[in-house]
């Protein structure tokens, strides 16, 4: 019986060594697993408390800082790593910021096997103690077998896993069955900057003999183990909207000036309906139509809307049955406003007028749609509401994110692969399901390349990805880095 740290790293390295690996070699890999479980825990403890927080630039360095740890674990392994300079980013302030460098590294060249590229992040998403963290979120803590940390399920644990599994390896003296190349970025949470432009140039170098790619950047659906095919896009926006040349007393002014504020929220009410129907025009139209085979699948998927319902703490749910609920958190666009910039956010009672505020919205889209399609869409139908307010303030809408969705052919012989590694490990077949959320760079892959990409989830079902509190089981790690072994 495998134990739980066991259990992910195993998957790694079943996924790793294809079905096929011998047995006795197997349980050398798994016992060297489990000898290791407190110094995996201690290294993902190290890398969560580097506050890789892409989104702040005050926090770049921490991010460079990540970027550094990477290249030194994988040179310790014996990797061939570079540290690849992708350039710099424009910031709004019209001033340039060096990004985080990407990690490659390599390890074997043996022109008689496959290689696999396995891709990942870690960089994070903002997370303070104040927004209602129980635990410090850059400090690792393990409750009843849960590690607490900003990034400990998306992404670094599963990274750390894909690492740990070509690590047992090595340190057993072991060939690798597949050559393997990793690919770790830090800017993934805010659109993969400047690595489309990487991938673009490096396909005929670095990508020139890779296979197949793997990405664990997302997480199960239920208790069970699962693969993912697909994933949404984001088109992620900046709606400001700039009035007077500064801050007013509400009492003086109040009544004498359109606020911004109030045009702001006017348009924000125009893009999608109390129940969930986008409003702006034409955006369905691209949104490939639902098939029987699909609908059929969803039907098959171990999926509880009761206990999903209850687990995110809401009366209601859009939907109450399973099919059109997946549906709508795979396959359907949908829009998601998330904040407003300028506005009074603090306690208290502040009695202003803000001068300039900036609506932050996003809208996941699905195939056949196309982020360039939808930035004029929602450009036009904003610059359009907005104009019939006839207001005196100026509105400027701007595209940040424009990350497109990606859906994998499931009867490729990698999805195979990770059905077989995904049983031996857990004695189940594997639920085959997408991702509401992004991955920007897995269509990139698929285009440039024209090579499979395989999700395999590390994460769990509520491992609370971008929200407090996120956490990464012992056991699904550990159980996952195993199919990553067989694989
Ligand atoms: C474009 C988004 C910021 C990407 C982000 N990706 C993930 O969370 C994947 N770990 C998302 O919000 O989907």
């Amino acid at each position: 019986m495998f134990s739980c740290v066991q259990m992910n790293t195993c998957a790694m390295v079943l996924l790793l060594c294809g079905a096929a690996v011998h047995s006795f070699r197997f349980d050398e890999l798994i016992k060297y697993v489990d000898d290791h479980q407190e110094e995996y825990v201690q290294t993902l403890r190290e890398w969560v408390a580097v506050e890789s927080d892409s989104s702040d630039v005050t926090k770049r360095a921490e991010l460079y800082r990540m970027m550094d740890m990477v290249g030194e674990k994988l040179r310790k392994m014996g990797g061939k790593v570079e540290l690849v300079d992708i350039g710099e980013e424009q910031l709004p302030d019209g001033s340039s910021l060096a990004l985080p460098k990407v990690v490659t590294a390599q390890f074997g060249s043996d022109v008689n096997k496959p290689t696999v590229c396995v891709y990942g992040h870690v960089d994070v998403q903002p997370a303070q103690k104040e927004d209602g963290w129980a635990t410090e979120p850059y400090n690792l803590t393990e409750i009843n077998g849960n590690l607490y940390g900003r990034g400990a399920s998306d992404n670094k644990a599963p990274v750390l896993a894909w690492i740990h599994a070509v690590e047992a390896f090595k340190a057993l003296d072991m060939d690798l069955p597949v050559n393997v190349k990793y690919l770790i970025e830090g800017m993934e949470e805010t659109g993969s900057n400047g690595l489309d432009a990487m991938i673009k140039s490096q396909k005929s170098t670095f990508f020139s003999d890779v296979d197949y790619i793997i990405i664990s950047d997302c997480g199960w659906l239920s208790k069970r183990p699962a693969l993912t095919y697909g994933t949404r896009g984001n088109c992620y926006f900046f709606a400001e909207v700039e009035g007077p040349k500064q801050d007013l007393h509400s009492g003086v002014y109040g009544g004498t000036v359109i606020e911004p504020m109030t045009d702001l929220i006017g348009i924000l009410d125009t893009l999608i309906s109390p129940s969930g129907t986008i409003l702006i025009p034409g955006i369905r139209d691209a949104v490939a139509p639902f098939s029987d085979e699909e609908w059929k699948m969803y039907q098959d998927i171990e999926f509880d809307v009761e206990s999903y319902r209850e687990k995110i703490g809401v009366e209601q749910l859009m939907y109450n049955n399973k099919v059109e609920l997946l549906a709508h958190r795979w396959r359907h666009p949908t829009v998601s406003i998330h904040g407003i910039n300028g506005a009074f956010s603090a306690p208290g009672t502040k009695t202003v007028i803000p001068a300039k505020v900036t609506g932050k919205f996003s809208i996941r889209q699905v195939p056949d749609m196309d982020p360039a399609v939808v930035e004029k869409q929602v450009t036009d139908h904003l610059h359009s509401v907005f104009a019939k307010r006839k207001s005196p303030n100026k509105l400027k809408v701007k595209m940040i994110i424009g990350a497109k969705p990606w859906l994998a052919d499931i009867k490729h012989s990698l999805y195979e692969a990770g059905k077989a590694a995904v049983k031996r490990v857990f004695n189940v077949d594997a639920d085959m399901i997408r991702e509401g959320g992004t991955i920007p760079i897995a269509r990139t892959f698929q285009d440039v390349t024209e090579k499979s990409i395989i999700m395999l989830p590390i994460g769990g079902f509520d491992d609370g990805l971008h929200s407090q509190n996120e956490k990464m089981s012992t056991k699904t790690w550990h159980y996952v880095l195993m199919c990553g072994l067989l694989y």
